[in-house]
C-alpha cells in the first residue's frame, strides 16, 4: 500500500509496465507541448477497470476521501436544507453524518440491510459532505465565517436551471461498487438525522462498462474523463484542487475543496442525427479510439502549436476550449470526476438521459466559471441543458476517531 499526504492508506497500483510507460510519455509529450505540467489519463490511473480501488476506503484524513478517490462504478447526488434550528443543533446533525460515514465507509451494513450471518460486500463506499452558501446565513451564527468564494450557483447563459433540482445548505456524494449501498446509505442518513435535513434534489447515477477499452462512454458516445490534473502529484493537487495557503481562506477552511456539481440533460433524439464526422469535430476527439483528431489513442495529446488554425482540431471544439493548454489557461485547470443518470423519458417521450458533473478545485470562478465562459455557445451546447446542481465547498477531511465534519467551523461560533 502507498500512503497519501495524509497518511491514509491508498489504493494499489495497478503495475503492468504500461501504467509506467503511459505516464512518461503522456508526461513528457505534455510539458513538450505546452511548457506545462504534466497530467494523468483515465487509463492511467486505472479508473477505467476500477480495479485500483480498497473494498474499504480510508474515512480519516486531510482530505475527504470521494474526490482522489478512483472513481467507483455508481454514486448518488443529493441537496440537502438543514432543519436545526440553531447552532446546537448543526452540531449534533455533523457529529452525525460523521459517525455515520465513518461507520459506513468502514464497512458496517446499515440497519435496513443487516441479514444475519451475512459477510458484508465489499462496495469501496465513500461519503464526501459540502456546505452551500445558504448554510452561512444568520441561523447559526456562521455568517462571517464562509469560505471565500462560495455562493450560490449563477445560471450560465446555456442554462435552463430548475429550482427544484439546483441548491441546498448540504451536498452529498455517496459513492460505491453497486447500485444499492448508495440506496442504503441515504436510508440511514435520512433515518440517523431525522428532523435535522431536508431533501431538495437527488441524481442517481454510473459509470458505463469501458467499451471496448481505456475511459467509459457517457451517453453521447464519446469517452468521457480521459484528461484530468495528476490526482498523485501533492503540487499539483496543492495547486489546483485543495485548498492550500496562502489564498485568503479562513483557517478552518484549509484542505477543502469547492465543489461543483451540474445536471447537465442531453438531447440524444437530436445529437443521434449528426453524422459521426461532425460530432467528432465538436468534441475534437475520434468517436471509437477517444484519440484527439488526428492522433491514434486515447492518451495522445493534441499538440494546438502546431495547428494554429484548427484545421485538425477545431478552434471551437469541446476540447480545445475547455483546454487550450497555454500557460496563461493552465490554473483554469481543475479535477472532473462526473457519472450518467438515466431517468426513463420525460413527459413528451424523450429520453432523459445525461451527465451529473462534478468538478473539484480550489476556486470555482478561477476554475469552472472560466472554462463554462470558454464554452459558452460552443457547438455541443444545442444538444445538452444544465437543469440543475450547485456550488458547495467539501469540509477539511474528518482527522481521527475524535474529530467530526465542520469541528474547526463550529469551534469558530
Ligand atoms: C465547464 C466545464 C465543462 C463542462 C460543463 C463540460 C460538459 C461536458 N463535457 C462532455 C464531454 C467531454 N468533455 C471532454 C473533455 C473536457 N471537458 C471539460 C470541461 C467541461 N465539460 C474539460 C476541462 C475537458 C478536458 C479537456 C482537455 O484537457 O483536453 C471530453 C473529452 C474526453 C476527456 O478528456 O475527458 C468529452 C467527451 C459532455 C458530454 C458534457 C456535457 C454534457
Ligand atoms: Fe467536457
Amino acid at each position: 500500500m502507498r500512503r497519501d499526504q495524509a497518511g491514509d492508506e491508498r489504493a494499489p497500483v495497478r503495475d503492468d509496465g504500461r501504467r509506467g510507460f503511459l505516464k512518461c510519455a503522456a508526461g513528457l509529450a505534455g510539458v513538450a507541448a505546452a511548457g506545462l505540467s504534466r497530467e494523468a489519463t483515465a487509463a492511467d490511473r486505472g479508473r477505467d477497470s476500477g480495479r485500483t480501488l480498497p473494498d474499504r476506503v480510508p474515512f480519516h484524513g486531510r482530505h475527504q476521501a470521494g474526490i482522489v478517490t478512483p472513481q467507483q462504478l455508481f454514486a448518488g447526488f443529493a441537496g440537502f436544507d438543514v432543519l436545526a434550528e440553531n447552532r446546537e443543533g448543526l452540531e449534533k446533525l455533523f457529529r452525525t453524518l460523521t459517525h455515520r460515514s465513518r461507520v459506513l465507509a468502514a464497512g458496517v451494513k446499515p440497519r435496513d440491510e443487516q441479514v444475519a450471518a451475512e459477510e458484508p460486500t465489499p462496495d469501496s463506499l465513500t461519503i464526501t459532505l459540502g456546505v452551500g452558501a445558504s448554510l452561512f446565513d444568520d441561523r447559526f451564527g456562521l455568517s462571517g465565517h464562509k469560505p471565500r468564494h462560495l455562493k450560490a450557483m449563477p445560471a450560465f447563459p446555456d442554462d435552463r436551471l430548475e429550482p427544484a433540482r439546483c441548491h441546498g445548505d448540504l451536498s452529498l456524494q455517496i459513492c460505491g461498487q453497486h447500485p444499492d449501498a448508495i440506496v442504503h446509505v441515504l436510508r440511514d442518513v435520512a433515518r440517523e438525522t431525522d428532523g435535522l435535513l431536508r431533501p431538495r434534489w437527488r441524481s442517481d447515477a454510473f459509470l458505463n462498462p469501458s467499451r471496448p477499452s481505456g475511459s467509459p462512454r457517457t451517453f453521447v458516445g464519446f469517452k468521457d474523463g480521459i484528461v484530468n490534473p495528476d490526482t498523485e502529484s501533492t503540487r499539483e493537487m496543492d495547486r489546483l484542487l485543495w485548498v492550500t495557503p496562502p489564498c485568503g481562506e479562513p483557517d478552518w477552511a484549509l484542505g477543502g475543496s469547492y465543489q461543483v456539481l451540474r445536471l447537465i440533460r442531453f438531447h440524444v433524439e437530436k445529437w443521434d442525427k449528426v453524422p459521426v464526422d461532425r460530432q467528432e469535430k465538436i468534441f475534437g476527439r475520434h468517436k471509437a479510439s477517444g484519440a484527439p483528431l488526428g492522433g491514434k489513442q486515447e492518451t495522445d495529446l493534441p499538440d494546438y502549436r502546431r495547428d494554429p488554425h484548427g484545421e485538425i482540431i477545431p478552434l471551437d471544439a469541446h476540447i480545445r476550449l475547455a483546454n487550450p493548454r497555454t500557460a496563461k489557461t493552465d490554473d483554469s485547470r481543475f479535477l472532473r470526476r462526473s457519472y450518467n443518470y438515466n431517468n426513463g423519458f420525460d413527459t413528451h417521450g424523450r429520453m432523459d438521459l445525461g451527465l451529473v458533473f462534478a468538478g473539484y478545485q480550489q476556486d470555482p470562478e478561477r476554475q469552472f466559471a472560466t472554462v463554462q465562459q470558454r464554452l459558452e455557445h460552443e457547438p455541443l451546447a444545442e444538444f445538452i441543458t444544465p437543469i440543475g446542481g450547485g456550488y458547495f465547498f467539501v469540509l477539511p477531511g474528518v482527522q481521527d476517531p475524535d474529530d467530526w465534519f465542520g469541528s474547526q467551523l463550529l469551534k469558530k461560533i
